[in-house]
C-alpha cells in the first residue's frame, strides 16, 4: 500500500524572540505560514520490519539523521507498530534554507503513517509528538497560519493572510539555525510588533502586514554572510512591497500584490541567483482524510 503526502515549506512573516531560557532554547513569538512551494513524500509499506528513506537529492541524509525517519521510528516505537515503511522524498524545498523543510517532511510522515498505520491520532496528539523531533514541526503539522510560542511549538491558529505572491531567493550557502539563535545578543534586539501584524491579518489589510514584517534573526545572519543582504536589496529594487529573511535563513522573500510587478521582480532576480520562486501562500490547516 503506498500514500502521497505534500510537505509545504514555511515562511516566518515576524520573528521575535524574548528571552533565552535555562535549556539553551529561545522563547519565540511567531507568525507563520505555509507556502505553495512544497516536497512531495511518497509512503510505502514494507513487510520487513525497516525504516528507508529514498531521496535524489544529494544534501538530504537517508538514515537516522533525516527528520522524516526520525518521524517514522517515534511513532513505531511509541504505538509499537511492527511493519516497515519506504520514505521517497521528492525534495523541491531548497535545503538548510529558513523553510523548515526537514521539518515540513517530518509533519508530512507523521500525517501519512498515522493514516497508514491506522493510528487514530488527531492533528493536536501529532504536533506534540512533533515537537520532540524539533521546534518547527508541531506548525507543520497543522499548516496554515498560525501564532508560533514557547520554543515554537506552541500553536494559535490564524486567520489566512490578504492573497499575495511570495517570491522566494536563496542565495548558496546554507545556515545553522544553532549557530544564528547562539550568536544573537537578546539584551540589544529591536522587536517587531506581533500584536500588530495578527491585526493585519485578521482584517486582511496587506499594507499593514508589509509593514509590520520583522525577524530579530535578519540581522545576525546578515552580518555573516553579505551576499543575504545583496539578494535582499535587489528584491527592493525590482520593486517588492517588502523584503524579510525567512528563519534563521538565509532565503530571502519578497510580498508582491500585483501579477505584472511580480513577474518583474521574478525576472529580474532570476539574472542574479540561482533558486527563485515565486509561489501563493496555503490560507487553508491540513486535515486529516
Ligand atoms: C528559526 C526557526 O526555523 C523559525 O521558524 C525555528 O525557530 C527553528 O526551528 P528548528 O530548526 O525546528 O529548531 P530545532 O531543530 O528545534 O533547534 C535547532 C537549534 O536552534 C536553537 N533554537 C531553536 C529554537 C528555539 N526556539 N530556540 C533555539 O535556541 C537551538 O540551539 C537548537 O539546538
Ligand atoms: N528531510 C530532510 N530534508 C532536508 N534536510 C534534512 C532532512 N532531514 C534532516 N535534514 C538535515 O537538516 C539540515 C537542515 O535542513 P532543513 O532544510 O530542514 O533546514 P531549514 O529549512 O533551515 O529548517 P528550519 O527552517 O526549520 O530551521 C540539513 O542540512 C540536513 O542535513
Amino acid at each position: 500500500m503506498k500514500l502521497l503526502v505534500k510537505a509545504p515549506a514555511k515562511i516566518n512573516l515576524s520573528l521575535d524572540v524574548l528571552r533565552k531560557r535555562p535549556d539553551g532554547y529561545h522563547e519565540v513569538e511567531m507568525i507563520m505560514t505555509t507556502i505553495d512551494l512544497a516536497d512531495r513524500i511518497e509512503l510505502a509499506l514494507l513487510d520487513s520490519d525497516v525504516i528507508k528513506i529514498t531521496s535524489l537529492n544529494r544534501f538530504v541524509p537517508d538514515d537516522q539523521r533525516n527528520l522524516a525517519y526520525q518521524a517514522a521510528n517515534i511513532l513505531k516505537e511509541k504505538f509499537r507498530v511492527k511493519k516497515g515503511v519506504e520514505i521517497k522524498i521528492e525534495k523541491n524545498i531548497p535545503v538548510a534554507a529558513g523553510l523548515a523543510g526537514g521539518s515540513s517532511d517530518a509533519a508530512a510522515v507523521l500525517r501519512g503513517l498515522n493514516k497508514l498505520w491506522g493510528l487514530g491520532l488527531t492533528l493536536d496528539e501529532l504536533a506534540i509528538i512533533g515537537a520532540e523531533i524539533g521546534s518547527d514541526v508541531s506548525f507543520c503539522v497543522y499548516g496554515g497560519t498560525a501564532l508560533a510560542t514557547g520554543r515554537g511549538e506552541i500553536i494559535k491558529e490564524l486567520p489566512a493572510p490578504p492573497v499575495c505572491w511570495v517570491i522566494l531567493a536563496k542565495p548558496f550557502i546554507g545556515v545553522s539555525t544553532a549557530d544564528i539563535y547562539k550568536r544573537l545578543d537578546v539584551e540589544t534586539i529591536e522587536h517587531p510588533n506581533t500584536e500588530k501584524m495578527i491585526e493585519s491579518i485578521s482584517s486582511k489589510d496587506y499594507d499593514l502586514m508589509c509593514e509590520c514584517v520583522g525577524n530579530v534573526l535578519e540581522n545576525v545572519t546578515l552580518s555573516l554572510y553579505p551576499e543575504v543582504a545583496q539578494i535582499k536589496e535587489q528584491i527592493c529594487k525590482f520593486g517588492a512591497d517588502t523584503v524579510l529573511m525567512s528563519g534563521s535563513g538565509p532565503t530571502v522573500f519578497g510580498l508582491i500584490q500585483h501579477d505584472s510587478r511580480m513577474n518583474r521582480v521574478y525576472n529580474g532576480l532570476r539574472g542574479f541567483c540561482d533558486q527563485v520562486f515565486a509561489v501563493r501562500m496555503i490560507g487553508q490547516r491540513h486535515t486529516l482524510d
